[in-house]
């Protein structure tokens, strides 16, 4: 039985991710943290500031974070310090954030970090990655968008596409959208939209002369991301310290 607290427990995230540890036969919820206290599917919420009372006094195996970069840093620093293991989906950090949470895990507990949980937006990488090896000299446009509420942009997701770009094809000028004149040089465009209840959607163009190659993913629901956030923290239980993805997790 994997013993599961999760930060954010209010949240989008921290509700569906709930629902489905509440749901596994193998995965007990003992509680969780947000900004307010509350409950989720009978298990007690309390406030972030309580943290390391609430992990020793419940000491779940695996904490599963998706709340705001600032709170996240925090928490991730409160669960080494409390040995237990980590979860973390939450998008937005600085580079000095994203230092500071390197600093916090080394050789202290395991943790699979990933900018998206779902299965298929780990393949779309993959075949992100095949597509810009064999066509970097395209122009390349990356397009996202998400939900009205959504606070950081562009997306982590995008930005790991940024990443794989990066890699494949030389680190290249970013264009976050374009007004004005101008001409196009071998820059990366990139676009977000925030609107409505759109769930998540990422596409990567690749445009030549007469033709042009666009691929994409589109999340329906986001249980998706939470099903591989359950089944990443029934992965890293047990572990050797050290940060892995959720390639890890896939064995992909
Ligand atoms: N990696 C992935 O697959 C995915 C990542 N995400 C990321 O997860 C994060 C959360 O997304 P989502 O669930 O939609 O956001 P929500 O705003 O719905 O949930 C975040 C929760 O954290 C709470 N919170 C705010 N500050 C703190 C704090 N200091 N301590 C504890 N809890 C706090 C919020 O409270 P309040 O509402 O009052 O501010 C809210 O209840 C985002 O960074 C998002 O980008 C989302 C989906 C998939
Ligand atoms: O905030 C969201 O909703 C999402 N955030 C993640 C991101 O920033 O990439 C993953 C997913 O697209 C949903």
């Amino acid at each position: 039985m994997t013993k599961i607290a999760i930060a954010g427990a209010l949240g989008r995230m921290g509700t569906t991710i709930g629902r489905i540890v509440d749901e596994s036969p193998d995965m007990h919820l003992v509680g969780g943290i947000d900004i307010k206290d509350g409950s989720l599917f009978g298990a007690e919420v309390v406030t972030s500031d309580r943290i390391d009372a609430f992990l020793q006094e419940t000491r779940p195996d695996v904490l599963i974070d998706f709340t705001i970069a600032h709170a996240a840093v925090e928490n991730i620093k409160a669960a080494a310090r409390n040995n237990v293991a980590l979860v973390v989906g939450t998008t937005g950090f600085t580079p000095e954030q994203r230092a500071e949470i390197e600093d916090a895990i080394a050789g202290t507990v395991p943790a699979v970090i990933s900018t998206n949980f779902s299965i298929g937006v780990n393949i779309f990488w993959q075949i992100v990655r095949e597509a810009a090896r064999l066509l970097g000299d395209y122009d390349i446009e990356v397009t996202e968008a998400h939900h009205r509420y959504k606070k950081d942009a562009p997306s982590g997701t995008a930005k790991t596409i940024l990443e794989i770009l990066d890699q494949e094809v030389g680190k290249r000028e970013k264009a976050y959208g374009r007004e004005g004149m101008g001409e196009r040089k071998d820059e990366i465009g990139v676009h977000v939209i925030r609107g409505g209840d759109i769930v998540g959607d990422h596409s990567v163009l690749f445009a030549g002369n007469f033709e042009c190659v666009e691929l994409s993913h589109r999340a329906y629901d986001r249980a998706v991301f939470a099903q591989g956030a359950v089944r990443a923290a029934g992965w890293v239980a047990g572990r050797d310290p050290g940060i892995y993805s959720m390639k890890d997790v896939l064995g992909i």
